[in-house]
């Protein structure tokens, strides 16, 4: 039997529920209104989780369409045994001859990842990858037939990435109608971090001038595990051996505005250890976490989303924003704090997760 008292609280609790979802709704039109004029607003597809699945391994490539991981990629590399490459690429291109449901994704929910540039591995993928059966070809357009974004692992020089465009240019030059492709390419070697820059401008501009943008530089995944390996430094649970490259990537990639992917957890059964990771690396501007194992990828969407609190502060903030501009104050108190232009943008920022996840 629940008391006056217990039944007044639970109508209380009601009725400010409902002023919530008013309020949260009447503040959403407002950062859309605000948002929606605003060029650096930019939203693309969702990257929270990527997930590997070794391309030559049949039952898995089954679970690519059950995960709703945001990103998943059919691998090539090293997730593949030497013995297995070719196994791998007939079944990936034959999923891409065959599959309606691989074949009309527009974006980059599935996607490849080839071997790196510069090997006659990676020439094979390309050639395999990119070249449709030609019966199936004509009864379909050639962009539901290709991948529409590859992975390119251990990239280091600027070089390798001219030789990926002219093989890739020269694999696809008889497809006229062919649409972009998109591209991460992996920081996953030393010499790779300190060529980064030369790399992002090379594919920048190289994809701009020479190939009438047919290539896209979308975003860098951090290779851990093999940067470990190169720099010889012992892996540790908190990571505090790769804060130099991690922080250094997100400089970078957050500064020609592409999407930076954070490192694996390979203690796959560890979703713990996975969840402290994740939010680490959101917290650090990453914009999403390769993971291995579909049982990591609620952690790590959950980790990479914004929780309804942060929702509520951007949205609030950007209101009092709003209001504050118009009685001609740029800085003001919200909830305690000092608030000004970096807020604002900070806020924005909350919003367009929100909006890419939105999309997918
Ligand atoms: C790590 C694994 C080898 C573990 O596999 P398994 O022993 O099969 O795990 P489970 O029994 O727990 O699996 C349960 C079910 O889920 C399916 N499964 C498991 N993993 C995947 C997956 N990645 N994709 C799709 N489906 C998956 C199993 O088949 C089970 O199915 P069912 O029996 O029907 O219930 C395995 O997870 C794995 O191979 N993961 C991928 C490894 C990989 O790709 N590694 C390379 C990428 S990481 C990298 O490259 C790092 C980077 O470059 C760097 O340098 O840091
Ligand atoms: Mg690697």
């Amino acid at each position: 039997m629940i008391s006056f008292r217990g039944k007044a609280h639970q109508f209380l609790t009601q009725i400010s529920f409902y002023r919530f979802q008013l309020e949260s709704k009447r503040l959403l039109h407002l950062s859309n209104r605000l948002c929606s004029n605003d060029a650096s607003f930019r939203v693309s597809y969702p990257t929270r989780a990527v997930l590997y699945v070794p391309g030559s391994d049949s039952k898995k490539l089954t679970k690519i369409f059950t995960t709703n991981a945001d990103c998943v990629v059919m691998d090539c590399e090293d997730g593949v045994a030497l013995n297995k490459k070719a196994e791998a690429r007939e079944k990936i291109r034959n999923l891409y001859d065959t599959d309606e449901r691989v074949q009309n994704n527009t974006e980059g929910k599935f996607a490849v990842r080839i071997n790196p540039a510069e090997t006659d591995l990676a020439s094979e993928d390309i050639k395999i990858l990119f070249n449709p059966k030609s019966d199936i070809l004509k009864n379909n357009s050639i962009n539901n037939l290709l991948p529409k974004c590859i992975f390119v692992p251990k990239t280091s020089t600027s070089q390798e990435v001219k030789w990926l465009f002219e093989n890739l240019n020269n694999q696809l030059k008889n497809y006229d109608d062919l649409i972009k492709l998109n591209l991460f390419f992996y920081m996953e070697t030393a010499i790779g971090l300190i060529n980064l820059n030369d790399i992002i401008k090379t594919a920048l501009s190289l994809s701009k001038d020479k190939y009438n943008s047919k290539f896209n530089l979308e975003g860098f995944v951090f290779g851990s595990d093999d940067f470990c390996a190169d720099i010889e430094a012992t892996r540790t649970k908190d990571a505090f051996e790769l804060t130099y490259a991690r922080q250094k990537l997100i400089a970078y990639c957050k500064g020609y505005k592409l999407k930076v992917i954070d490192m694996v957890y390979i203690d796959f059964k560890d979703l713990e250890g996975l969840r402290v990771q994740c939010e680490q690396g959101s917290r650090m501007g990453f914009t999403g976490k390769q993971v291995i194992h579909p049982g990591q990828v609620d952690v790590c969407q959950q980790a990479f989303t914004p929780s309804k609190e942060r929702i509520d502060w951007a949205l609030g903030l950007i209101e009092a924003f709003d209001q504050h501009q118009k009685s001609g104050a740029g800085a003001f108190t919200y909830k305690g704090q000092m608030i000004d232009m970096p807020s604002l943008l900070q806020a924005k920022n909350i919003l367009k997760i929100v909006e890419k996840v939105k999309k997918n």
